[in-house]
């Protein structure tokens, strides 16, 4: 696929503190890729920089072979995560104008408009102001303004936060239409369950630095280890005990045991001791928010010492 975005080497600072680290991706015609990350991690940054909103202090942004101040942004549609149109605009005055100024057709962004307010359940509102809109059904404007224009590139940032599960399915609908048309998509969310439905790549970060980059199945063949959740009366310390444990989650009788990913599950349950209490078993693969949490609090780097110091003091198998 036809590489639309490429960032290298991004770095930016506020002052004296360092916020985005190396920060290298690319984006491609027709994929949906999506940049997660905790709190503070450096997302919008990242977006403000390819947006030109502000500039890195090191690093090079390339879209369709143009660099930085070069970039032809009127060929990118762009949600910002500060929602806001001119409130005092009517919905179709506001659309109009937006797309004039990245010099789209007024006819045909008035025919695309009105078919879009129907599609996101907004027919009829196009003469209504903006501050007479709800919350959402402004965010559904705002989204409608980031995609009249037909851009190559579409960035989204936190695309769903805010709306409804049926306005949140529209948008996943919309958003994947829009690949399968072509058009390269970078999204920033929080909501695992929506990036694990509809992204292609993912780019994790934390404290400004990649912690993961690949396409969804090498991100959960890499790191969505084994689970067994076991349901049974059984002491937590035993379990931990067991080669290739993690950790156990326990909650009343149920145990979530996280194994290492080297862990031949097959083989693992063969040699589960004989008097475990087991009413019920499953084994699966950790979610994307699992890995999620995992990096967020940085989890897996600790557990990772934590074992090393009890195999080191011989308490527990290598
Ligand atoms: N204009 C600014 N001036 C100073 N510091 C800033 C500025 N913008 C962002 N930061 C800092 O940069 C870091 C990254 O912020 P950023 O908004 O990129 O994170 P994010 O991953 O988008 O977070 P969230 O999910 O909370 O929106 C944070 O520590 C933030 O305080």
């Amino acid at each position: 696929m036809e590489v639309l975005l490429t960032v290298e080497g991004l770095e930016k600072s506020f002052k004296d503190r360092k916020v985005l680290h190396h920060i290298s991706f690319e984006v491609r015609k027709g994929e949906i890729m999506a940049i997660l990350g905790p709190n503070g991690a450096g997302k919008s940054t990242t977006i403000r920089n390819i947006m030109g909103i502000m500039y890195p202090d090191a690093g090079k942004i390339t879209f369709h072979g143009y660099e930085g101040r070069g970039i032809p942004r009127h060929k990118i549609g762009y949600l910002p995560e500060e929602r806001g149109l001119y409130k005092n605009v009517k919905v179709m005055d506001i659309l109009l104008y937006l797309a004039d100024l990245k010099d789209y057709p007024v006819k045909k962004a008035k025919e695309r408009a009105l078919a879009y307010l129907k599609k996101f359940d907004l027919e009829g509102k196009e003469q209504m102001k903006m501050e007479e809109l709800s919350k959402g059904m402004a965010q559904k404007v705002q989204f409608i303004s980031a995609i009249l224009h037909e851009p190559e590139l579409l960035i989204l940032d936190e695309p769903f936060s805010g709306l409804d599960p049926v306005s949140q399915e529209l948008f996943k609908e919309e958003i994947r239409n829009l690949a399968k048309q072509g058009t390269a998509i970078l999204l920033s969310s929080h909501q695992m369950n929506l990036v694990e439905e509809i992204c292609d790549r993912l780019f994790m970060i934390q404290r400004g630095q990649k912690v993961i980059y690949g396409t969804l199945d090498e991100v959960k063949t890499e790191y969505a280890n084994f689970k067994c959740t076991i349901r049974g009366n059984n002491d937590a310390s035993r379990l931990e005990r067991i080669p290739d444990v993690q950790r156990v989650e326990q909650k009343e009788d149920v145990s979530v045991l996280y194994l290492t990913k080297s862990v031949n599950p097959a083989r693992w349950l063969k040699n589960l001791p004989e008097d475990l209490d087991i009413r019920e078993l499953a084994m699966d693969r950790i979610s994307l928010h699992e890995i999620f949490l995992d990096v967020a609090t940085d989890r897996r780097m600790l557990l990772a010492e934590e074992k090393e110091k009890l195999q080191e003091a011989g308490e527990i198998d290598a």
